[in-house]
């Protein structure tokens, strides 16, 4: 129970609702208890009419009288049945809610190393299953266990006040119920695991193959992919055939243990009723009543237990993500204004999972306003450098100064919210074309939505789809071609107007005579903000105000596209490469 601890702030917050909650299980369970008791009136009073000892009259207004009783409890309980779910199983969902909240709130806090090494089946599986687990303890599990406290308590003492012995003898059955229920909802609860398992692993295998379509079908192998579909179903059907075994068990026990705690009542009670120790044969009707209202909430103690067990094992996986600090922290709580003047001192880093170093005492400065190109081979480090200006990841060694502060001392929030990043791997989410560029500016216009995208040169582009800017976006953006994307990706960038602007190889999917258009928009709206272009084309470098040159994380080259030309290295080797391509594509 130390894990589920967690759940008692919980708890305090809607404590009203489930003290309320409480009193109207007790009181309806108290109402629900009318109904045996007036059943055995109802077997004295037809005793007494048939020995003549009441008239009539008295019979008839006696009956009457157990009869409405019996009905309008039964109703009173079930009203209150009504308002306990109402209460109890309510604070449930608020307590779920809140939960998953506070999970999704902590997965936002943490850094892409988090990311990196936990996958994405347990992420949602701990947002989803394991609070839905925990849920079933604060809801279910509390008011279960409050109605079979109740009703054991009130039942005993009204059973052992008609006969203590048929008591011993009608409850003996019960805890062998409960162990039974406890011991085949544990099984339950392995083999659905295990079935939970299979699904995901069914579901990760589908998304895959749903997402990789493209590949598949151009690939041909469609029957390889359906065989090794057909083979986890199957997994999967075995193991929900042999979870289905299980469950099958628990009502047919649940049947024998009520009818053997049944034949116990008439047996035992027939002979005390024939040896004249219980008076009326109406003690064996209620006793018989008694024992089916007990048998559930008995069967629940078995089935609490495993909820709670089933409970704390997933609040135990949800706290330990809980306890992560986040690697990058903001220290900073007061506002901090940024200019965007970025200097790199010496910086070196190295990804911890992979142990590679990217980037090796590099230094570098961009005045506010300024264009720093950046050039290099794949993987020399360059996306490395603009991650590391968004505080993606934390240097190992060095400085990264902006405005005269360390990085580390800038408010996270105001450095993220003046970063405008486009991604080398355009990401767009499903949802309209005017939605994906509004997210980078919420209460943007329709204007500000159009003269951004007319700045990254896909207006033209958006307005011939019957929906326009109302097109809606198939997962990660399928109905989009590469370089639509990425400009839809430069338009969010643009609307934000940030301080500073990242563009990371973003232009790769754009032909040479669209990106000279682009670029020359970007000219436009990135004055007086700092923009750092990360390229493979010396094209897109080739007017900025200072060019890097990057190699295996280190800077070989520096300097204007006018210098770098006269300069014998990687920047003119590929200029020339790159002059010499574009002169024979003219020809
Ligand atoms: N998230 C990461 N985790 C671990 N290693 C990484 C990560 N990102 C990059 N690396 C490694 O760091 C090195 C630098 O990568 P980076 O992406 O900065 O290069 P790049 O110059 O931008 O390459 P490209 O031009 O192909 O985009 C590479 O060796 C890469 O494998």
């Amino acid at each position: 129970m130390k894990e589920l601890q967690h759940l008692n702030k919980y708890f305090l917050k809607y404590k009203t609702h489930l003290l309320i909650g409480v009193v109207i299980t007790i009181a309806a369970r108290i109402f629900l208890l009318y109904t045996p008791r007036y059943v055995k009136q109802i077997f004295v009073v037809v005793g007494e009419a048939k020995s003549g000892k009441i008239t009539q009259e008295v019979f008839k207004a006696e009956l009457l009288e157990a009869i409405l009783y019996i009905v309008g409890a039964a109703i009173i309980g079930a009203i209150l049945t009504f308002f306990m779910r109402q209460t109890i199983i309510n604070v449930s969902r608020y307590i779920e809610f809140d939960l998953k909240n506070e999970v999704y709130e902590q997965y936002q806090k943490l850094s892409l190393n988090f990311y990196k090494n936990n996958r994405t089946g347990d992420l949602m599986n701990r947002i989803t299953e394991d609070v839905g687990r925990v849920r079933m303890y604060a809801g279910p599990a509390i008011m279960y266990s409050i109605n079979t406290f109740t009703l054991f308590v009130i039942v005993i003492i009204y059973m052992i006040n008609a006969s203590p012995k048929l008591t011993l003898y009608t409850v003996l059955p019960l805890p062998i119920l409960s162990v039974i229920i406890y011991k085949l909802s544990k099984e339950i609860h392995k083999r659905s695991t295990i079935v939970q398992e299979y699904l995901s692993k069914l579901s990760t295998f589908t998304q895959e193959s749903f997402s990789g379509i493209s590949v598949i079908k151009a690939y041909g192998i469609e029957p390889q992919t359906a065989t090794n579909f057909k083979s986890l179903a199957l997994g999967s059907k075995e193991k929900q055939i042999s979870l289905a075994k299980v469950q099958a068990w628990f009502f047919p026990m649940m049947i024998l243990l009520i009818g053997t705690s049944n034949l116990l009542v008439i047996y035992i009670g027939g002979m005390q009723y024939i040896n004249g120790e219980i008076e009326s044969l109406g003690t064996i009707a209620e006793f018989i009543i008694y024992v089916n209202m007990l048998t559930w909430p008995v069967a629940t103690v078995g089935w609490v237990t495993s909820i709670v067990q089933q409970a704390e094992a997933s609040q135990k996986r949800i706290n330990e993500f809980l306890k992560i600090e986040p690697e990058i922290k903001n220290a900073v709580a007061t506002h901090t204004e940024i200019t965007g003047d970025i200097t790199f001192n010496n910086v070196s880093f190295t990804y911890d999972d992979t142990n590679i170093q990217a980037l090796k005492g590099v230094s570098f400065n961009v005045k506010a306003g300024e264009t720093l190109a950046i050039i290099g081979k794949t993987g020399s480090g360059k996306s490395t450098i603009l991650d590391l200006i968004g505080r993606l990841y934390d240097i190992n060694e060095g400085s990264i100064v902006i405005n005269e502060t360390k990085i580390e001392d800038l408010n996270l929030i105001d450095l993220r919210d003046n970063i405008g990043y486009v991604p080398q791997d355009a990401f767009l989410f499903s949802d309209s074309i005017k939605n994906n560029i509004k997210f980078g500016k919420e209460n943007a216009t329709d204007n500000e939505v159009i003269e951004a995208a007319k700045n990254a040169h896909v207006h033209k582009n958006i307005v011939k789809f019957n929906n326009g800017y109302d097109t809606v976006l198939g997962e990660r953006g399928i109905t989009l071609s590469g370089g639509q994307k990425q400009r839809v990706s430069i338009a969010r960038a643009i609307i934000k107007s940030p301080k500073i602007l990242l563009f990371d190889d973003c232009l790769s999917a754009v032909d040479t005579e669209t990106e000279e258009k682009i670029l020359k928009n970007l000219n436009k709206v990135s004055k007086g903000k700092t923009t750092i272009i990360v390229s493979h084309r010396v094209s897109s470098a080739k007017n900025a105000d200072k060019i890097i040159v990057l190699d295996d994380g280190k800077i070989v080259q520096e300097g204007t596209h006018e210098t770098l030309v006269d300069t014998e290295g990687y920047y003119k080797h590929l200029f020339l490469k790159q002059l010499s391509e574009t002169n024979s594509d003219e020809s």
